[in-house]
């Protein structure tokens, strides 16, 4: 186990660059499942979670070609399936939210898949029922090998349908998309998650052969198949370690340039920070976040308290409530932070309000942050990062805090930021990574 030493107080100034996106790495490395012929894929992140799912295809005898950093071409001409029927395969997936993207392109591809239960972040219950209900629409059968504890999903030809999610699931968008590819007949899935990064496994399929219409709208259309062909893709930059990065300029920075956002790729996560107060100015494609003496929190037009809530794109990512909450702890005015989809991701503020911060948790999902507007400084602190985005969180709190804090299970922290310690040092950080 690793943890970070950070000495607060440093301001950061100087260019940053996005590393890709996590997320969407995730679910074109597994598109890759679908084809015979190599599928090429440039920007994928350097982080745990993105590796762990290129381990997993290997052990699977996907043929993995690491080009140059971040770029990798994958071959899944020659699998082997029955490595989906051992243990190593349940207990590797366990640890990995991603590995349930594999289900679709399988099922789509071989008829039959097998799920474990994933891992991913402990951040309250995360259903799968809308994979499930899609794989069935679509013709597939369920059994529950007990003694596994797995699924085991067959069918011998999906079939086009008509479904209406019951709920706008990423994954389990891209998921069903993935097995539509190859259906017999025409497959409409209504309430479909439409963000960025699915609109960019819809490109690539697309570019492989497939025909997906309606990119980018909550209505996709796919006409099936025979085969999907190799191909190029570039993954986005990570729109959550941009706004990752918007949060710790306006708390510590002293003059920061996110380059090379995809800005239009960003939705409304710049006005999440603008209605903290936060200044940012956009050039080309890089965001500018200058020194923040004060930022001052909005109030809605009917002067009542400023809420920050998720919801499915183009809605707010829950993914950056954490940070939204921590950059609130500094403001000037008072803004509630509701956490909707997940029950359990507010639960770090307890840190902050050991550092110093004044938060009220009210429930699990919502918490009323009163801002210090920078007259109380936090105070250093000794925690563990409970998950990806609390984690990342905790530490722009210790870059803003006076004196030396700890913080344990970086692990966490590894899933999904590549190299952070080395490229926030760059920009002024004091972060040391040490073993427990
Ligand atoms: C690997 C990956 O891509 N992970 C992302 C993906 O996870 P993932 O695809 O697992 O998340 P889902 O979109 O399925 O749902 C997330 C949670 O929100 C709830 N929910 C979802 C939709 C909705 O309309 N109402 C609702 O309440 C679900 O019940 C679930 O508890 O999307 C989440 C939501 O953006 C992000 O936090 C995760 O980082
Ligand atoms: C919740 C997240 O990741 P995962 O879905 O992989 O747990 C996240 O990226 O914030």
């Amino acid at each position: 186990m690793e943890s970070f030493i950070i000495e607060g107080g440093h301001p950061l100034s100087g260019d940053i660059t996005p590393q890709g996106a996590k997320n969407e790495a995730l679910q074109v490395i597994c598109a890759t499942l679908l084809t015979v012929d190599p599928v090429r894929i440039k920007n994928i992140p350097d982080i745990l979670d993105v590796n762990n799912l290129i381990k997993l295809l290997m052990d699977m005898g996907v043929k993995v070609t690491h080009n140059a950093p971040g770029d990798y071409t994958f071959q899944a001409d020659e699998l082997n399936l029955d490595y989906l029927d051992s243990l190593e395969f349940v207990r590797k997936c366990s640890s990995l939210r991603g590995s349930v993207l594999m289900i679709g392109p399988l099922l789509g591809r071989f008829g039959k898949a097998t799920v474990a239960k994933p891992g991913g972040d402990k951040i309250g219950r995360r259903r799968l029922d809308t994979h499930f209900l899609g794989f069935k629409s679509l013709g597939a059968d369920f059994v529950h090998d007990e003694e596994r504890d797995v699924y085991q999903i067959r069918a011998k030809q999906l079939k086009g349908t008509y479904m209406l999610l019951d709920e706008a699931s990423v994954t389990g968008t891209a998921n069903i998309i993935m097995a539509a590819v190859f259906a017999k007949g025409t497959t409409t899935i209504y309430n479909a998650a439409c963000e960025p990064y699915l609109q960019q496994l819809c490109h690539l399929l697309n570019h492989m052969g497939a025909n997906i219409s309606g990119i980018a709208s909550n209505l996709i259309t796919i006409v099936g198949v025979e085969q999907l062909h190799g191909g190029e893709h570039r993954v986005l930059p990570d729109m959550i370690e941009v706004g990752s990065f918007i949060g710790m300029a306006a708390m510590v920075g002293d003059g920061v340039r996110i380059k090379n956002v995809s800005l239009k790729n960003l939705g409304i996560i710049p006005d999440a920070f603008r209605r903290l107060g936060v200044r940012i100015k956009a050039e080309g494609d890089d965001l500018v976040i200058p020194h923040h003496s004060h930022y001052q929190v909005q109030s809605f037009i009917d002067g009542t308290i400023m809420t920050l809530s998720d919801a499915p794109w183009p809605g707010l990512t829950p993914d950056l409530l954490s940070v939204l909450l921590v950059v609130a702890t500094q403001a000037r005015g008072t803004v509630l932070i509701h956490q909707k989809m997940f029950e359990s991701r507010l639960f770090f503020v307890d840190k902050l309000i050991d550092m110093g911060a004044q938060i009220i948790l009210c429930d699990p999902h919502r918490a009323v942050v009163v801002g210090q507007d920078h007259r109380i400084q936090l105070r250093a602190g000794n925690m563990t990062s409970p998950d990806i985005r609390a984690g990342i969180a905790l530490l722009i709190a210790a870059l803003s805090a006076r004196g030396t804090s700890r913080i344990a299970n970086i692990a966490q922290i590894d899933r999904g930021y590549q190299d952070i310690e080395q490229r926030l040092n760059k920009l002024g950080a004091k972060i040391q990574r040490v073993n427990d």
